[in-house]
């Protein structure tokens, strides 16, 4: 098994709560990424959020982002587990919003200027759009980039201006099985270029998505003793799997894997339950 260790927390739910007009949409969700460490090497944290269509990923994705009070709890982010704030974390929303009157560069520049001075501000888009293979489409307009491109473009900018920690929402959707490699390569790469990076994806893809993942996160409704549904969906100590503790993270073709099939038909079976 792939040796590795844990250090400090880099996110942390405590008691979220979410209720409109009344209806308990999220009910006291406690979960905890920390920062897996593997000997020799720069290892971030990949987590996949699932659960049925209207649940409230979004709404919970938009709390972590800072984007939405929730109606009680916290959410702290970064080494520093500071209560997060709109713009700490990264949010890749299915639309990939771009400034359409902007070429890529400048769309980069805008995102990377929230925090870094202008000469390094450009040093670090240089930097990432090498990485994101988009140097050749820099001084191209928002509509004329492919949606694979768009899509790297709006995770580049994501990166250049939060806090290592990056929500994308769908990722794969609506995209071939080569944009799918790529997206997936990015994703690792991502994860490989700072320690503290976390993703945490929001997928119906359950194979591509917990192929990248350490972690899974299901969010689902509870039962209480009597069978009745609870209101509100969580996400229970049963519904947090750590991949690298069942041996299932950071191998290359783990889908070719019958433990991780297995794993996989498991968790749509607990969805379908949930
Ligand atoms: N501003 C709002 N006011 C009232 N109800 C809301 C509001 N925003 C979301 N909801 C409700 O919260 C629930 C969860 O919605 P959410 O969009 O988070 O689901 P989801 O799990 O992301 O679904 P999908 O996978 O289909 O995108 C839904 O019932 C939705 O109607």
């Amino acid at each position: 098994m792939t040796p590795y260790s844990y250090k400090e927390p880099v996110l942390t739910l405590e008691g979220v709560s979410m209720s409109y007009n009344g209806e308990l949409i999220l009910r006291d969700i406690e979960a905890q990424v920390l920062d897996v460490v593997r000997p020799g090497m720069s290892q971030g944290q990949v987590v996949g959020f699932y659960g049925r269509s209207g649940i409230g990923k979004s709404v919970l994705c938009r709390i972590m982002a800072g984007l939405l009070m929730p109606s009680r709890g916290t959410v702290r982010v970064g080494a520093g587990q500071q209560a997060v704030v709109p713009g700490a974390v990264g949010f890749v929303q299915q639309r990939y919003p771009l400034f359409d009157h902007r070429t890529l560069f400048d769309n980069l520049l805008v995102a990377a200027r929230r925090k870094h001075a202008p000469d390094a501000a450009r040093q670090q888009v240089e930097t990432y759009l090498e990485r994101f293979c988009l140097t050749p489409h820099r001084q191209k307009y928002p509509a004329h980039l492919s949606g694979g491109q768009r899509q790297r473009a709006a995770i580049a900018q994501q990166l250049l201006c939060s806090d290592h920690l990056i929500l994308l929402d769908e990722p794969f959707s609506g995209l071939d099985v080569a944009m799918i490699d790529e997206v997936k390569k990015i994703i690792v790469e991502v994860t490989t270029m700072d320690e503290l990076n976390t993703v945490i994806i929001v997928s119906h893809d359950i194979v591509t998505t917990t192929a990248l993942a350490d972690r899974l996160w299901l969010l689902g409704y509870e039962r209480d003793a009597a069978g009745q549904l609870l209101p509100g969906a969580t996400i229970n100590k049963e519904h947090q799997y750590n991949l690298a503790e069942m041996g299932l993270a950071w191998h290359e073709n783990v889908e070719a894997e019958p433990e991780f099939g297995q794993f996989v038909e498991h968790i749509k079976e607990e969805i379908r339950k949930s």
